[in-house]
Parts: C-alpha cells; structure tokens; sequence
C-alpha cells in the first residue's frame, strides 16, 4: 500500500511489505451470514412481523430489494477508493473552505490527527465526513471530489427514501404513542461518512472502529463488498457481519432506542483491522431535527444537540461515549 495517501499518524503501520492474502480471512468468508434480512418492499406490510422481531432482538440487518442501482453501488465504491488513494495533502487542502470535513483518527478526540493519549485511543480510519444537504451549495476544485459530491447526490435520493420507508415501517409496527404526527427521523439531517481502514498484519494493534453505539436514528451502511471488518455484538458474542454485494447493513441508533422506549436496542458494533486488505465503507446517518424534542417514558425530554453535545463532553473528559445513560429518568447527568 502507498503510504503517501495516508495521514502521517497512521503511517505507522506501514510494514516491509504487503502481507500476503490470509487463508484464515478467506475462510471466513465461506461461513453463512448471521444478520437477519429484511425485505425493504415488504416493509409497510400489515402482516409483517420480521421487521419488529429483528429490531427487538438484533437492532440491525440487511436490507434487499432496495431498488438503488448496483451500478450506482459500485461507481460509489470506486470514486471512493480513488478518492481516498489521492496524497494526504491533496485530500486534504480539497476540503478547507468547503462544508466537507476529511478526518483521521477517533474524530472527536484527535480532530487534529495528533494523537494526545497515545495510539491506544486511536481509531485507525480515515474518512469524508459530508453533510448531504449542503452538497449542491458547492463546488470542488479536486476532479475525484468533484464526481464523488454529484454521485452522492443521487445517492441522497436513494437512502432517505429508504430511510423513510424504514421508518415508518418500525413506528406502525410498534403502534407508539407518537404525539400526534411529530416525526422523529428528518431526512435533512442525512449525513454521509466514506471511510477507508489500511490494512494491518498487526491486528493487537488496535480497532477500525471501537466498539459503539450509533447516536443516529438509523444508520444504513454501504460496506465494501470484498473485504469483512464490522463486527456485531449479540447475545454476548461477536458476528462477523460478511460482505455481500448488492445489499445494505441498516443498524438502529440511540434516539430510535429512546423513541421506543427500549422495546428496541440501539446494536453495539465495531469495525476489526484487516490483515491483507483496506477496507472502504460509505456510511449514511439520519436523525430528528434540532429542535425535535425526544420523548419517552425512560429517558428525561432531550433533543438531538443536547444528547451530541454531551458525547462529545463524555469523550474529551473521559474518552468514550456513555450515551443513552446520561439520559435516564432518575440518573443526575
Ligand atoms: O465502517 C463500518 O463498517 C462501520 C462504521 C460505523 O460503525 C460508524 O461510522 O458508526
Ligand atoms: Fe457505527
């Protein structure tokens, strides 16, 4: 791998050479995936169950018949790899001045890339951070970042369309007292990070991504169709979630988690190193808008920016997330 392309801090692991293909992760691949699948037409049905059993005991699972175009899927997967195999330099002097945030690292905690509590706290990812709806206020002087921004625009169309139909799918099925017709899930807020994880041979050397909940309302992930890194915790154990071409990983977050009254469960997920391969990984998060106040019979009244704006306080001061539990009835923040 050139690791001209990648931020200084993670040059680190670089190695003499690039390991060879591992038998073990090629192995892995021939296992059947655990994650349930859900039908996304299927999803408004009257008589459909599956989509209220899987959020209740999963919180996550993969999504087919979702009518986005492979070939968009595919032009996605590789705008981003060139994208990201462009000189740290140019990646990021393309994004000063524009609404884009290029990012290396845990974001919150090294938003710099300089890494204070040494590597442990690191996660080793470099990503696009976009906000999808200030993508056509405009332009980008980098040709690749250029493409990446119009594709992504019809990619917008896409994923809140599903996002909504998903959506409405859960809240019919959970027949909530939703106070009237307030909606927690507003597509505006769609926002979009593309991240690449270099492989490493040394996988003690940490995480992709430590383990996490989403603060979202869903998250649906476009997950690079060769090469396995998420990992999904259930009943105690860790699945490897497999990579398959033409579907999605869609996982609830916390304020879903909040809206349901813990009927359903925000998943708790993680991304593993590779040994031989870098992974790509396009990921869209949608929530409430801000002023959206999140009620529900376990949690105090809070909004999306106050639930934020605590993460981020919870990671600067101690360094990890605690997230839903800062907002339980009874528990002093
Ligand atoms: O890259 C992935 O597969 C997952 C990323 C993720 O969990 C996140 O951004 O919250
Ligand atoms: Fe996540």
């Amino acid at each position: 791998m050139n690791m001209e392309t990648y931020p200084p801090v993670l040059r680190q692991l670089s190695h003499n050479h690039i390991n060879p293909p591992d038998p073990d992760e090629e192995d892995d691949l021939q296992d059947p995936d655990p994650v349930p699948i859900i039908d996304l037409e299927k999803c408004l049905d009257k008589d459909n169950k599956k989509l209220e059993e899987v959020c209740k005991d999963w919180g996550i699972f993969r999504l087919v018949n979702h009518e986005v175009p492979l070939t968009l899927l595919t032009q996605l997967q590789e705008l981003a790899k060139e994208l990201f195999s462009m000189p740290f330099e140019s990646k990021e002097t393309a994004c000063k001045g524009t609404p884009i945030n290029y990012f290396w690292g845990t974001p919150a905690l090294t938003p710099s890339g300089k890494t204070p509590g040494g590597a442990q706290n690191l996660n080793w990812v470099e990503g696009f951070y976009l906000p999808l709806s200030q993508l056509s206020h405009f332009n980008s002087q980098l040709p690749t970042l250029e493409s990446f921004r119009y594709l992504l625009m019809e990619y917008e169309r896409h994923v809140s369309r599903m996002a909504i139909r998903i959506y409405e799918g859960i809240v019919k099925k959970l027949e909530w007292n939703l106070k009237g017709t307030k909606s927690y899930l507003s597509t505006k807020t769609g926002t979009v990070r593309v991240y690449r994880y270099p492989q490493s041979h040394d996988i003690k050397i940490g995480w992709g991504m430590e383990a996490h909940t989403d603060s979202s309302v869903l998250s649906i992930l476009n997950l690079d169709d060769q090469v396995t890194g998420l990992e999904v915790l259930k009943d105690d154990h860790w699945l490897t979630v497999k990579p398959i071409s033409n579907t999605f990983i869609v996982n609830l977050g916390d304020i879903m988690q909040a809206i349901s009254d813990d009927k359903y469960k925000s998943a708790r997920h993680r991304v593993k190193m590779n040994k031989s391969k870098e992974r790509i990984s396009i990921c869209y998060f949608v929530f409430p808008d801000d002023d959206v106040v999140i009620e529900s019979s376990k949690y105090k009244p809070f909004t999306y920016p106050e639930f934020k704006a605590q993460v981020h306080e919870d990671i600067k001061n101690i360094g990890y997330k605690i997230g839903l539990r800062r907002f339980q009835q009874n528990q002093d923040a």
